[in-house]
């Protein structure tokens, strides 16, 4: 069975005490456990050289939360996908919703980030998702068809991209999706991706959950056909709930 990612999304916190604790405790326990998932952190751009300096030569990856669809030039605040691979980042995190939402960004602009991270070597982490409005008007498939058809880039293998599926409504709320909800979802998305590369990309092309994954209810999310691992925002901040979101 191919391992499932746990990607843990820092979003705007963490100092770099923080990230030396957070990141000296997962990779102790990196160390002395064989784990049957793989870990990611996501820290902020500012941290990034930092916890790449902690983790080179480990088994913990590094993802950044954004990138710029261009290498370089006069993007004021950006960072280029470039610069992530150049740090030591093996990710980065592509539409997530409060990007989509706080930034403006669309869709395509998310195709062109992606696509300029898989240029540079990087896996985007894709996320899409669904409002609470979206949901109750039952546009749910809908909405998520259209954001993978036009947030995947043609560069797309089923080996060089990952979706995340995060419903905006479960994101930081404490609501979670039900497993049923994450089961009709990621098989609907699986569904679109095997037509989409004329292929079976079971196991290869990895859907992550997030929103509000948490210890209490990993397992069971973990659990559902074609869910390839998790997203973590908030329970990624405490290295004992990350570690247990990954190893049950
Ligand atoms: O947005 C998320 C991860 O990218 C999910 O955040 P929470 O786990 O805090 O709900």
């Amino acid at each position: 069975m191919a391992r499932k990612l746990i990607a843990g999304n820092w979003k705007m916190n963490g100092s770099l005490a923080f990230a030396s604790e957070l990141v000296g405790g997962l990779l102790s326990r990196l160390e002395q456990n064989s784990t049957a998932a793989d870990f990611a952190v996501c820290p902020p751009a500012a941290l990034l050289g930092q916890v790449t300096g902690l983790t080179k030569g480990t088994a913990l990856a590094v993802g950044g939360q954004d990138c710029h669809a261009n290498t370089s030039g006069a993007h004021t605040g950006d960072t280029s996908a470039e610069l992530l691979k150049d740090l030591g980042c093996q990710y980065v995190l592509t539409g997530h919703s409060e990007r989509r939402t706080d930034h403006g960004e669309s869709s395509a602009d998310v195709k062109a980030k992606s696509s300029a991270a898989i240029k540079a070597g990087l896996i985007p982490i894709i996320c899409i998702g669904e409002t609470e409005g979206q949901r109750v008007s039952g546009d749910t498939l809908k909405v998520v068809e259209q954001q993978v058809r036009e947030s995947l880039p043609d560069e797309a293998t089923s080996v060089n991209v990952v979706l995340a599926y995060e419903p905006v409504w479960a994101i930081g709320t404490g609501k979670t999706a039900t497993p049923d909800d994450v089961a009709e979802v990621h098989n609907f998305i699986r569904g679109l991706l095997d037509r989409h590369f004329d292929e079976a990309t079971d196991g290869k092309l990895k859907i992550l959950y997030g929103g509000s994954v948490k210890p209490s209810n990993a397992a069971e999310l973990l659990g559902v056909s074609n869910v390839d691992g998790a997203l973590v925002g908030g329970a990624s901040l405490k290295v004992e709930d990350f570690w247990a979101i990954g190893v049950r």
